[in-house]
């Protein structure tokens, strides 16, 4: 399928695009499109589902004959339960903590030697159909922060420090597995496993 992705956030929009495109799908950049950028609806600061289904909603607008792509992702460390979740990027953001490697190395001062790492990144997202229907996948990707980034040429950000269950961090994958351990392909997988269900097999 061809989706239009409708994000500000360029790195996210690249990343999206790779995995789609490993898993036979292609995912375009809003702003390619309408040539502008736009302001997006203010989150909620309790739902990621209501942030990824606005978002897409919201660019459906102004495509309306596209499939419409949005994700809405939060980071979960089990240390600091009252922490990122559903307003990661507003807490970087009011953090003054701007661009991955400053979220990296920001991760990775919080703990002290010892201290427990369980965490995953948690990727909501939701297609918006040309008649307005909504499918949405979840995806958890990684179980714990790693002692220091690894990897990186493929994706970056938080996936540098996001260890999954294979022991490697996601940046470490070669696509063909990363496509199986990460939060947005594993979301993604959802949606179109949605998509299928509800228009039949031959629905891409
Ligand atoms: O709402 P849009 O325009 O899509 O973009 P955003 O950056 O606001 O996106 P989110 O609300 O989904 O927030 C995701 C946050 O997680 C951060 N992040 C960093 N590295 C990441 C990674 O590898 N995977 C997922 N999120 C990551 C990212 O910088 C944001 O702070």
């Amino acid at each position: 399928m061809d989706f239009v992705f409708a994000s500000n956030n360029s790195a996210k929009t690249k990343e999206m695009a790779v995995l789609a495109q490993a898993m036979g799908h292609s995912v375009t950049d809003y702003r390619d499109i309408l040539k502008k950028e736009l302001a997006f609806p203010e989150e909620t600061t309790d739902s990621q589902l209501e942030n990824a289904q606005a978002k897409a909603s919201f660019i459906h607008q102004y495509l309306p004959n596209d499939w419409i792509l949005a994700d809405d992702t939060g980071l979960y460390l089990q240390a600091f339960p009252d922490r990122f979740g559903v307003t990661s990027s507003r807490e970087f953001k009011s953090l003054q903590v701007i661009g991955q490697e400053a979220e990296i190395n920001y991760i990775l001062d919080l703990y002290d030697q010892g201290q427990e790492r369980s965490a995953y990144l948690l990727a909501i997202l939701c297609a918006c159909s040309p008649i307005g229907q909504l499918y949405t996948g979840t995806g958890k990707g990684g179980v714990k922060i790693a002692t220091e980034p690894r990897g990186g040429e493929l994706i970056g950000g938080l996936d540098d420090i996001m260890e999954a269950e294979n022991g490697l961090t996601l940046s470490e994958m070669a696509l063909p597995e990363l496509v199986t351990y990460h939060d947005r392909s594993r979301a993604l997988a959802q949606v179109l496993q949605e998509i299928k269900a509800t228009k039949g097999p031959n629905s891409f």
